[in-house]
């Protein structure tokens, strides 16, 4: 079954183009990765899809449905978006509990207390955590935050824009890691965006790759990471990533 379908999605601010004929097919359960260079239009398809944007044109589907130009209730169940920043995007003088809260009390969900420590135990941390701050947590724990948040009202997809990259090396693979057992435990389909071609191979099945507004080339990571990428820039995406991995190990 198709999970999410973007169907000649175009959308510009005032004469700049920013996506032109972006298509693409997630399937339930896949984790799909968008790639491609700085401004070429990855987290404008999220935004697209969260509901960030109404002037788009084209045809949106999640779970067969047609998304509206407007975010409705509906589709706060649906789909939900995790950011880069997860300190940006905690209010500072919001408890954990408080934070996690408002999304249930929005939606007239019951049992506050219950969900949200079983939230939190989903996304490894303990019920204390319902008191602290954000400015208390480490990032880590910070962007674990964020993904229970996400995940509260149970939505069935997750739009993911560089879910690791404000991190901390050593903590990367962690939250990789626990998005990789969300994923498995509750079926649950990501759209991710990345630079990180590393993330790609550990997270995801299918991966795009964006230039200028419009998809060059959708593969599976499978024939990325096996050289069998056709179109040059993917080729150059994968050549500089390898020599970027070589100064690494050889620095
Ligand atoms: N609200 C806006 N108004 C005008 N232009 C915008 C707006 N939002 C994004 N853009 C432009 O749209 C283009 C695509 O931006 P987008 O953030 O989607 O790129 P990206 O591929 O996610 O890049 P990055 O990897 O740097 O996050 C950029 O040129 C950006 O300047």
């Amino acid at each position: 079954m198709t999970m999410i379908d973007v169907n000649a999605l175009h959308l510009a601010f005032g004469a700049v183009k920013v996506l032109n004929n972006v298509n693409l097919q997630v399937q339930a359960g896949q984790s799909f990765g968008l790639v491609g260079e700085s401004g070429s239009g990855k987290t404008t398809v999220l935004r697209c899809l969260a509901g960030q944007y109404m002037h788009w044109d084209g045809q949106l589907r999640i779970g067969g449905h047609a998304l509206g130009r407007k975010l409705d209730r509906a589709r706060c169940r649906e789909v939900q978006m995790v950011f880069q920043d997860p300190y940006g995007s905690l209010h500072p003088r919001h408890t954990i509990h408080t934070v996690l809260a408002e999304p249930l009390r929005i939606h007239g969900m019951d049992r506050e207390r219950e969900r949200v420590e079983s939230i939190l135990a989903k996304v490894g941390l303990n019920s204390s955590y319902r008191f602290r701050y954000p400015h208390q947590l480490s990032g880590g724990q910070r962007q674990r935050v964020a993904i229970a948040r996400a995940l509260i009202l149970e939505p069935r997809v997750l739009l993911l824009d560089e879910p690791t990259s404000a991190l901390d090396v050593s903590v990367q693979a962690e939250i990789l890691n626990l998005l990789a057992d969300l994923r498995e435990r509750d079926g649950l389909t990501y759209l991710m965006v990345t630079h990180d071609l590393g993330v790609v191979a550990h997270l995801c099945d299918q991966v795009a790759v964006m230039q200028h507004g419009s998809i060059v080339e959708t593969l599976t990571t499978e024939a990325l990471c096996n050289n069998a990428a056709q179109h040059a820039y993917t080729r150059m995406l994968v050549d500089s990533s390898r020599s970027y991995s070589r100064d690494m190990a050889e620095a």
